[in-house]
Order: structure tokens, then C-alpha cells, then sequence
């Protein structure tokens, strides 16, 4: 095995963390003298423009079963494809907006909770479910 197949075995066989992929794509941009063209706004609009290319994808298809159940493998690698420039345009976005993009992203899960708590019945006129603990201190929307 080459130190590179390693680096790539070892890479698959742990979870991808955002700093690996903000590491990667630095190095990438680094190593073709791109820093000078990935100003916060080129790479949103290379990130909208992705999302249009992923849009694309399901266009005129009508709604689609979870599982993708019937694509063929090159569709569903194709999407594979354009979620991962979304996925790593938005992480590019975050390094050149100096945005800690994990943090951000644990502190808005959080914020996300309290506005939405567990324990409503969303699908029931956002009824308080009946197992509600007598000391639960959970807001109420
Ligand atoms: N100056 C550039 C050019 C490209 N990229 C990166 C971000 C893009 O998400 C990825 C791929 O760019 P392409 O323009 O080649 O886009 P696609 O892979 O989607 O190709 P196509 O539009 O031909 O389908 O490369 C970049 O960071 N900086």
C-alpha cells in the first residue's frame, strides 16, 4: 500500500471532520495560486452555483422516494458529486469568512432546540405531549 492509499484508507475508515475538509481545500486553493480568486462572495456564488447544479438533478423528476430507490449508480454518484461541492463550498466559505464552521454549526443545533422543543406534538397543533415531565423546564413555543 502507498502512503497515499493509506492516507485515503485511513480517511474513509474515520469520519471526515470539517477541519479536515477546511485543510484539504486550503492546500488545494494554496497549491494553484487560487487564494487570489476565492474572495467570500466568488465562492458563494460558486456555492450557488452548485446548489443549482444539485437542483438540477431532481428537476422534473416529482417527488422523489428517501433511498433514491430505482436511480441508476452513475445518478446516484452524480449526486454524490454535486452535494460534495455544495458540502465543500460552504466549508471554503466558512475558512475565508474566518467562521469556526463546527462551533457555529453545534451553537445553531442548540438554538434549534430551544426553539423547537422535543416534547411538542408538531404534527398535532403543536399539542405539549402528554409524557412531559413535571420538572422539565423546556420554553414552550
Ligand atoms: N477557481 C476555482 C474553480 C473551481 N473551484 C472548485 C469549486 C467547485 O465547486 C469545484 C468544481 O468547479 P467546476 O467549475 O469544475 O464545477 P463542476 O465540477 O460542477 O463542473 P461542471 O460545471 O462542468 O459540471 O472546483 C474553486 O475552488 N476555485
Amino acid at each position: 500500500m502507498t502512503e497515499q492509499t493509506t492516507e485515503v484508507a485511513e480517511e474513509i475508515s474515520n469520519s471526515v471532520s470539517i477541519e479536515l475538509l477546511k485543510a484539504k481545500l486550503a492546500a488545494f486553493a494554496k497549491e494553484r495560486d487560487w487564494d487570489q480568486f476565492h474572495s467570500p462572495r466568488n465562492v458563494l456564488l460558486c456555492l450557488v452555483g452548485e446548489v443549482g447544479e444539485l437542483s438540477e438533478i431532481f428537476q422534473w423528476k416529482g417527488e422523489v422516494e428517501k433511498g433514491l430507490p430505482g436511480w441508476k449508480e452513475e445518478e446516484k454518484v452524480h449526486l454524490g458529486e454535486e452535494l460534495s461541492d455544495v458540502l465543500l463550498n460552504v466549508v471554503r466559505l466558512s475558512d475565508v469568512c474566518g467562521i469556526d464552521l463546527g462551533k457555529a454549526a453545534l451553537r445553531k443545533l442548540q438554538l434549534n432546540a430551544i426553539k423547537y422543543p422535543a416534547d411538542i406534538d408538531y404534527t398535532n397543533n403543536y399539542n405539549i405531549k402528554k409524557n412531559r415531565g413535571a420538572n422539565s423546564n423546556l420554553p414552550i413555543v
